[in-house]
Order: structure tokens, then sequence, then C-alpha cells
């Protein structure tokens, strides 16, 4: 998969580089990550990539000409079919199922606008689709590119080490996560779940679905709804509500 973004500051995706599981993906070329500056593609002497908006108002709009150089010098080195987005508080919903269809693109662009915004015959004519990582605002739109980036990098081939913790990523399956416990044994009078050192696999993951679906009914009981639970997934709940008392 190879990533392209066109940012003004493009030294911010360095962070995905800084370490964990995106910087050993990149080492490791699961994907490639290129930025483009339209700072580099400006035809005036001061280097100028925005400019008033027509109508007045408060603020600056980022131009046409050096936006669409630089996504046009992008997709020359991405390919001709990639799929241009653009990262704005009006785009689609990103969640799981956005993960699954931008995992589709092996050549993805993402244009992060800066000042008020960029002329929107850019958004017309050069963007395929608009995407949101969420209902606010941000200074830019390299955060919520870089969200997106990193969402996906958790689910390319080997780019965990055990690949089992994508598929078991809670919002995957549907519920939250189960606790997670690990050294000391004891701590300030607070002791692992014994269950956790019983060595017992197959009881350990029967506990921990339980406390999946215990957490998911606690804090989102309209989540549980949209999943049609099994039998055996409704006993564990009831088990988990007596446990507690309830
Ligand atoms: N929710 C999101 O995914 C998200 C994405 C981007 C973003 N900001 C960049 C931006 C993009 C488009 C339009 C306006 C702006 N803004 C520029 C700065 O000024 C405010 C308006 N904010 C939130």
């Amino acid at each position: 998969m190879h990533i392209g973004v066109i940012t003004l500051f493009p030294q911010m995706l360095d962070a995905l580089r800084c370490g964990g599981i995106t910087a050993r993906a990149l080492e490791r070329g699961l994907l490639q990550l290129s930025t483009w500056n339209p700072r580099d593609f400006t035809h005036n002497k001061h280097r100028r990539v925005d400019d008033r908006p027509y109508g007045g108002g408060p603020g600056m709009v980022m131009q046409v000409q050096p936006l669409r150089t630089a996504i046009q010098m992008a997709i020359s080195v991405l390919g001709q079919d990639t799929h241009v987005i653009y990262l704005s508080p009006q785009g689609r919903r990103f969640d799981q199922n956005g993960v699954q269809t931008l995992l589709n693109y092996p050549r993805l662009l993402m244009v992060a606008g800066r000042y008020e915004g960029i002329d929107e015959r850019l958004i017309e004519q050069d963007i395929d689709e608009e995407w949101s990582i969420g209902d606010y605002v941000l200074s830019g739109g390299e955060l919520a590119a870089m969200v997106i980036i990193d969402a996906l990098i958790r689910w390319l081939p080997q780019a965990l080490g055990h690949q089992e913790s994508a598929t078991t990523d809670s919002f995957y399956n549907g519920l939250l996560d189960h606790p997670h416990y690990t050294r000391p044994e004891e701590l300030a009078g607070q002791k692992v779940p014994a269950i956790l050192l019983s060595g017992n696999h197959a009881q350990i993951a029967r506990w921990r679905h339980k406390q999946a679906l215990g957490k998911t009914w606690r804090r989102c009981p309209q989540l549980l709804e949209q999943l049609e639970l099994t039998a055996e997934q409704q006993q564990l709940l009831t088990e988990f509500i007596t446990e507690q008392g309830e």
C-alpha cells in the first residue's frame, strides 16, 4: 500500500515514524508513506498558497493551483488509479467500516487542508471522497490523516506481531475490549483475577468474552442491541450481571 499526503506541514507525519507498530510497518516496507508540500508547487515570489476569500469573511482560503499541481505530481508518482480523499468535518464518518473500505485502495492520496479550508473548485474537480474522523474542527487535516493511516496500518497483513490482535480488536467483533493485566500479580491490594493465572485457556477465553459482553452492556447497551447475541453470549451476559449483583 502506498499512501501520499498533501500537506503544508510534512514534518507532522514524522510522528508515525517515531516508534511502535506504525514505525515498524514503515521500516519493513509494509506500506510506503510520501508527502508533497503545496508550497513547493507555487508560482509566485512569496510562495503563497492562500488568498483572501471571495465574498469577504475572516481568514484565508487555500488556492487551487499549488494544491492541484501537488496532487498531479503525487499521482504521477503513486499511479493513475490513486484514490484521492480530503479530510474535512463535512466528510463521511470514518469507522471500522471505513478502514475496510480504504484498505481496498492500494494507492491513497490524502489532502490535508489548512486556513479556513480549500477552494471548492479543487474539491469538485480533484477530490474523489471527503472523510471525517469526527464532528469537531481541527486546525488542519494532518491529524485526521494520521489517525486514518494508523488505523489502516493495524490491518495490513503482518503489521501486527500476533495477527489475531487486529481481528480481536474490540471494535472489530462489535464488543468493547476485555480488561488487560500484567505484572505484578498484586499491587496496593489490587489483585489480578485468579482465572488469568490458572493457565486454563478455555476458561480464560470464556472469562474475557464475558467481560467484553458485560462492559459493552454497561457502557453502550445500544451496541448490544445491534448484535444478535448467541444463546451462549446471552448466558455469559446473564452470568456477568448475576455476578455483579445488579
Ligand atoms: N473532523 C475532521 O476529520 C477534520 C478534518 C479537518 C479539519 N480541519 C481542516 C479543514 C478541512 C476542511 C475544511 C475546513 C478545515 N478547517 C481548517 C482549519 O480551520 C477550521 C476548518 N478539522 C476536522
